[in-house]
C-alpha cells in the first residue's frame, strides 16, 4: 500500500495540499481527479520524491520502484526512440549487453518495434506517449505514476494508451496512480478514485460508488460532462432513446455483462439509481430483486 499520511505542501504561503490522507492499494489502478490547479501534479511529485512535504509523509512499500509518465512525454528530441528508452536503463544495474534485447522487447510490447530509429518529431502524440511508457516500464517499476498522460491525445490515441495501461496492470501487477481532469479516463480504467479540490481530498471511493453515489459538487459536475458524449441533445431524444442511452451508459460504467438474449442485466436497485440520479426517469421492473427480464418504460415528466 502507498500511504499518504497527513500530507501537506505549502509553496510560499499557499497551502497547495492540505492534510491529504490516502491509502492506495497495490496492484490496482488508482485515479486522482481534480480541476486545474487542485494540486494533482504536486501530489504526484510528493509521491515520487521530486518535492518534499511541508508536513506529513509518504509511506511506500519496501520494494517500491517508481516509474513516471508525463503529459508532455518528456522525450529527448535529438535522440531516436531506441536511445530515449535506453536512457532509462543507464540508471539500472542491467549489463549493457542486455540493453538491445530488452529495448526491442519493450518497443514490441508497446507496439512500436518499427519505430526504433524514428525521432520524436516523426511520431504522433499517442506514439510519443507509448515511448514514454516503454521508457518507464523498462526498469520494471512496481508503481507507475501517470500525470495527465492522455490530456493532449485525440480519442483514438487515448484509447490505445489507456488499453496499454490496463494491460500493464493486468500482466505485471504494476500499481498505477493516475492523475487527470478527465472523468472518461477514470471511468475507462480506474478501480478507485480520489477527488481533489483546492488541495483537499473531498471524496474517495470505488469507481462504481463514485458513479452511483457522487457526493461532491466536483464529481457531479464531471459526470454531467460525460453522460451523453457525441449524442443528440437530451431534449431531442424520445423517451425510449433516452432510456436506451441511459442503460447503455450504465452498463458501460458498471462494466456489466450483456445478457445472452436481450440487452443488459441490471438489478432493480441499479435501475432505480440510474433513473433517480442521472436521468430523472422512473424505471419499473418485474424482477425479484435479482435480475431483470423485461423493463416497463415510463416517464414521470
Ligand atoms: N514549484 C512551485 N512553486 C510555487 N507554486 C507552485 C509550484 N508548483 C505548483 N504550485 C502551485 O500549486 C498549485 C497546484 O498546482 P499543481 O500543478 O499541483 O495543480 P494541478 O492540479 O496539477 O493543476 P494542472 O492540471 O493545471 O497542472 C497551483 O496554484 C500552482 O501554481
Amino acid at each position: 500500500m502507498i500511504k499518504l499520511d497527513h500530507l501537506s505542501k505549502k509553496f510560499n504561503d499557499d497551502m497547495v495540499l492540505n492534510e491529504i490522507e490516502l491509502e492506495i492499494p497495490e496492484q490496482r489502478i488508482f485515479g486522482v481527479i481534480g480541476q486545474s490547479g487542485a494540486g494533482k501534479s504536486t501530489l504526484i511529485r510528493l509521491i515520487n520524491g521530486l518535492e518534499q512535504p511541508t508536513s506529513g509523509q509518504v509511506e511506500l512499500p519496501g520494494d517500491a520502484r517508481i516509474g513516471m509518465i508525463f503529459q508532455n512525454y518528456a522525450l529527448l528530441r535529438s535522440k531516436t526512440v531506441y536511445k530515449n528508452v535506453e536512457m532509462a536503463l543507464r540508471f539500472t544495474p542491467i549489463p549493457k549487453e542486455e540493453y538491445r534485447s530488452k529495448i526491442q522487447e519493450m518497443l514490441q510490447y508497446v507496439g512500436l518495434d518499427d519505430k526504433a530509429q524514428a525521432y520524436p518529431a516523426e511520431l504522433s502524440g499517442g506514439q510519443k506517449q507509448r515511448v514514454g511508457i516503454a521508457r518507464a516500464l523498462i526498469t520494471r517499476p512496481t508503481i507507475l505514476l501517470c500525470d495527465e498522460i492522455t490530456s493532449a491525445l485525440d480519442p483514438s490515441s487515448k484509447k490505445v494508451v489507456l488499453d496499454l495501461l490496463k494491460k500493464i496492470n493486468a500482466e505485471f501487477k504494476t500499481t498505477i496512480v493516475l492523475v487527470t481532469h478527465e472523468m472518461e479516463v477514470i471511468r475507462e480504467i480506474c478501480d478507485f478514485v480520489a477527488v481533489i479540490e483546492k488541495g483537499k481530498i473531498v471524496e474517495c471511493n470505488s469507481i462504481e460508488n463514485i458513479f452511483l453515489f457522487p457526493q461532491s459538487q466536483t464529481v457531479k459536475d464531471f459526470l454531467k460532462d460525460i453522460i451523453y458524449p457525441q449524442r443528440p441533445a437530451q431534449s431531442e431524444l424520445t423517451a425510449g432513446e433516452h432510456l436506451d442511452y441511459a442503460l447503455m451508459d450504465f452498463a458501460q460504467y458498471l462494466k456489466l455483462q450483456k445478457s445472452p438474449h436481450q440487452g443488459y442485466i441490471f438489478d432493480s436497485k441499479t435501475l432505480e439509481l440510474a433513473g433517480k440520479r442521472y436521468f430523472s426517469m422512473y424505471l419499473v421492473t418485474n424482477d425479484d430483486e435479482s435480475e431483470v427480464e423485461s423493463i416497463r418504460r415510463e416517464r414521470i415528466y
